[in-house]
């Protein structure tokens, strides 16, 4: 599991580590990390020419002492001083003793920037506040346009450390290196988007951190998760799906999603709804009926939303799974025919899985509003309708009702994923993990981490179709055969 500690918790681990070990000795720890990275991106460290863009913080600090190791190295060194009279005062003492130099006007810092082989950025780390200032926003643009690689110290200057908002201006980095644990920005766009290639580095405060905010599966957890077949296994113990789903309209919705639901693991798939024969021509395995839910038989958890459409027909389709005793996923159409009071009397759980659109509609806000916000929309969604849920996108988030449990977050997603119908086939893949017995919380996050894995395995430009038969090759991948 890779966690996400919030900055209050990151400032209790440091204050009770530091307390145990020598002054400074943290900040030296991250210095030479920082200077590791930044020596394996210029390739040769001597004649280079390296920039430290320096605030008024320790993460000014952590850059100006790197710097000072790159300067011992042959490195022409240039510290940039944002606010020259407070700029840490024994990292500029380090750097000067090792030959480094300093400017202060804004042409001549520019310049510096511009012909730079490897920034530090060391404006600010987890004590930044809303975007950065205009001096630094023009050196962070200068970084930008020029072709030095850019190392983000702690995290990029600008984002919010604790929510992955990005308020105003901030650092695109090429590598950030980090420092005893992920921050939520450094997983969670817009703000992740900004700090390119991630590298955590041990410096000892991990005995003294408390229960993180945020968790991303590995491969390890997953196949941990994933249900294998047991000997006594029969298809019901396996768990059967009821997908309810397309419409005359939208007949593909419903084989997208019955797609998903059989390659995870259903021992069968039920279909309730009027694409039973597009379903069966692609999937002669499925038990298809034309009716509704009630229709359908038994199920251990059912799928309901996609390529519904919003007529009447479709309204009990959704409330007659709701009124099911069995875990329901909604998702799409069905997601605009919810009633909060209904999904939190519900004593099964429910699993919504909105993209950033379908849940601005839910919470009443604008889609940009969401995207900018997207651990607050998807905590405040689980909460509002006592359900599970996936918020999908760039970044993809599931919370739990409670909000007890960390946040988790996906890190297997591919742009390739933003694919007309993709979100269908992980509707059915969540379906099916839900069915088996998974907790709704392990069904979305694992769902979404074999979605990412299959797009990422069939490479390049995807069909939803080609998503859905990659994913036995993601479970293989996942379960290390
Ligand atoms: N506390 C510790 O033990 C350690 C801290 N470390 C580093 O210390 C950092 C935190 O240091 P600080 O608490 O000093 O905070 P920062 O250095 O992150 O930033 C605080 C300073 O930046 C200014 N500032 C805030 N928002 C700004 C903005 N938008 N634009 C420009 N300036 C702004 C503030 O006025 C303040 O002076 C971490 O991110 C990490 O890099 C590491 O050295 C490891 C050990
Ligand atoms: N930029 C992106 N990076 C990674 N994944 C993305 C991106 N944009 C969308 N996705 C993923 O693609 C899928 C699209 O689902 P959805 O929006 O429901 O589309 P559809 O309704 O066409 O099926 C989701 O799994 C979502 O997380
Ligand atoms: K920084």
């Amino acid at each position: 599991m890779r966690y996400g500690h919030d900055v209050a918790n990151v400032r209790a681990a440091e204050q009770a580590t530091m307390a145990r070990l020598p002054g400074g000795l943290l900040m030296q720890r991250a210095a030479a990390a920082l200077a590791a990275t930044g020596a394996e991106a210029l390739g040769r460290v001597y004649g280079t020419r390296v920039v430290v863009l320096t605030g008024s913080g320790a993460n000014g600090g952590d850059a100006l002492f790197a710097a000072a190791r790159l300067a011992r190295r042959g490195a022409g060194v240039t510290a940039v001083l944002i606010t020259p009279d407070r700029a840490h005062r024994e990292g500029l003492a380090a750097l000067l003793a090792a030959g480094g130099r300093t400017v202060t006007a804004p042409d001549a810092s520019l310049r510096a920037v511009a012909s730079a082989d490897l920034v530090l950025d060391g404006i600010t780390g987890i004590g930044g506040t809303g975007g950065l200032r205009p001096a630094a926003e023009s050196l962070a643009e200068a970084a930008r346009t020029s072709d030095a690689a850019v190392l983000a110290v702690d995290l990029p200057s600008g984002v919010d450390a604790d929510t992955g908002e990005v308020p105003g201006a901030a650092v695109r980095a090429d590598v950030t290196v980090t420092f005893g644990t992920y921050k939520p920005a450094l997983l969670v766009d817009p703000a992740a988007e900004l700090a390119g290639a991630l590298r955590l580095v041990d410096i000892g405060i991990g005995p003294d951190l408390g229960a993180p905010v945020l968790e991303a599966l590995q491969h390890a957890d997953v196949a941990a998760l994933l249900p294998r077949p047991g000997g006594e296994s029969d298809k019901y113990r396996r768990g059967v799906v009821g997908v309810a789903a397309g419409s005359a309209r939208y007949p593909g919705a419903a084989v997208l999603a019955v797609s998903g639901a059989l390659r995870a693991g259903a021992g069968a798939v039920r279909y309730a709804g009027p694409g039973g024969e597009a379903v069966l021509a692609r999937h002669p395995e499925v038990l298809v009926t034309a009716g509704s839910p009630h229709a359908a038989g038994r199920v251990q958890a059912w799928v309901v939303g996609p390529g519904l459409g919003d007529g009447a027909d479709a309204r009990t389709t959704v409330s007659e799974a709701l009124a099911t005793d069995v875990p329901v996923l909604v998702d799409a159409d069905g997601l605009r025919m919810l009633d909060p009071r209904t999904v939190r009397a519900r004593t099964a759980p429910t699993v919504l899985t909105p993209h950033a659109g379908e849940a601005a509609a839910l919470l009443g806000r604008v889609r940009e509003d969401v995207e900018a916000h997207r651990l607050d929309s998807v905590r405040e969604l689980a909460a509002r309708f006592g359900a599970t849920v996936l918020l999908k996108g760039s970044t993809t988030l599931v919370a739990d009702p409670s909000g007890e449990t960390p946040v988790r977050v996906n890190a297997t997603g591919t742009a390739w994923l933003a694919t007309a119908g993709s979100g269908d086939v992980l509707s059915g893949l969540c379906g099916s993990l839900l069915a088996a017995g998974l907790a709704p919380r392990d069904a979305a996050s694992c769902a979404a981490y074999l979605h990412g894995l299959a797009a990422r395995l069939a490479q390049g430009p995807l069909s939803a179709m080609d998503v859905a038969e990659a994913v036995p090759a993601a479970w293989r991948n996942a379960m290390g055969a």
